[in-house]
């Protein structure tokens, strides 16, 4: 590729050119057929902007506020593992990245650094992530997030297991030292499975942990609580019954279920059942301003992204971190500026029409 990445697949070419095929793979791939992991991305193809002309766009703001944090724009950082496989500096880089542009830090627990490596690096507002883990390990996570400074914890509740990602399978993934597991369990996680990842979680996970036991987490810590995963109406009244402080719908990234829907697709199931009630968070194949619009429009009140911050960091870590959320933030704020939208509360519903409707309007 001759010259600076000029867009997100760019970022992809140059992170696939740096990092050996094992590492890409791991980052990049998807479970199974990996039908969602294409679905992700194609879903927000399907979806066209209704923009609005002559409106004065001459100040365009994307700031917002999520949970009370105050953010540049409706864009936080998904809590991703293992960073150290994409750079040396791992997840202390991208926090760095994220804390130039002004957006939300999420941390992964299966994080390379340490919780309180990342937080004694940067002043980026964090939320640490927490899968469904064994209670000693959930209760380890809450205690290093309150005395580190994160403003929520994020649990993830689509993994009571690992997703089949077949080519960490082929590859024979070797998981990453784990910064906030030494000493937890076996370091050298013996495997007869052809993935120590696999290993490293069934060890870490609870496949019990159901939604009677988010009464115990909200009992062991007093940061909000979001819940990353949802994909229906009826789990979505479940979190709020539940007492969830937000809802990030999510597949997490194509990596666990496949067959099921592009996140972008059932956001609108969620945010009408969810009825203003908490925020509604999504992430799943945004690669480009365009698709944080139609997400906006849809009811989302800021995105995750996932991959290609990593793949920022594999090519130039946190400077690359840091150029594909700018990437990302100048595009948001192009098409703002081109749909007729000055701030993020101008975005609505009718700025986008959705397959469905375009199939309906041909009938
Ligand atoms: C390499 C990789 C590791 C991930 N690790 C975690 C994790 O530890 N915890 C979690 O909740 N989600 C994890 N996810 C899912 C992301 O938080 C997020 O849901 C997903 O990447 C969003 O899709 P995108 O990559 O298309 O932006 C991971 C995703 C990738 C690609
Ligand atoms: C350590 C893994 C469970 C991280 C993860 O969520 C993923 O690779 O999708």
């Amino acid at each position: 590729m001759a010259g600076e990445p000029v867009n997100i697949n760019e970022f992809e070419e140059l992170a696939r050119q740096a990092l050996p095929k094992m590492y890409y793979d791991f980052f990049a791939g998807g479970a199974e057929d990996q039908y969602t992991l294409k679905e992700n991305t194609e879903a927000f193809r399907r979806i066209t902007i209704r923009p609005r002309m002559l409106v004065d766009v001459s100040r365009i703001d994307m700031s917002t506020v999520i949970l009370g944090n105050k953010t540049s724009a409706p864009i936080i950082v998904a809590p991703t593992s293992s960073h150290q496989l994409a750079h040396f500096e791992g997840e202390v880089a991208t926090a760095r990245g994220a804390a130039a542009c002004n957006v939300i830090m999420g941390l992964a627990f299966t994080s390379t650094c340490t919780v309180e490596e990342v937080a004694s690096s940067c002043n980026a507002v964090r939320f640490l992530q927490t899968f469904a883990f064994k209670r000693d390990i959930i209760e380890l996570v809450v205690r290093k997030a309150e005395s580190s400074g994160f403003r929520a914890i994020i649990l993830t509740a689509d993994t009571p297991r690992l997703g089949k990602k077949e080519a960490d399978i082929k590859n024979k993934m070797i998981a990453p030292r784990l910064g906030n597991f030494e000493g937890l369990i076996s370091t050298e996680v013996v495997s007869d499975k052809s993935s120590t990842v696999e290993a490293y979680t069934a060890e870490t996970l609870d496949p019990s942990f159901c939604w009677k036991d988010i009464a115990w987490l909200k009992s062991v810590t007093k940061l909000p609580i979001l819940i990353k995963g949802i994909l229906t109406s009826e789990d979505a009244i479940k979190a709020i019954e539940a007492g969830v402080a937000g809802i990030i719908v999510s597949n997490h990234g194509a990596r666990q279920l496949d067959y099921t829907p592009a996140t972008i697709s059932v956001l609108e199931e969620v945010v009408n059942a969810v009825q203003g009630k908490v925020p509604v968070l999504l992430d799943g194949g945004i690669r480009r301003g365009t698709d944080i619009f139609k997400a906006l429009a849809l009811g989302a009140k800021a995105v995750l992204i996932g991959r290609p911050v990593i793949y920022g960091l594999a090519a130039k870590g946190e400077s690359g971190v840091k150029q594909v959320i700018e990437m990302l933030k100048n595009e948001l704020e192009q098409t703002m500026a081109l749909a007729g939208c000055c701030n993020v509360n101008d975005i609505t519903r009718s700025h986008v029409k959705t397959e469905k409707e375009s199939f309906l309007s041909r009938m």
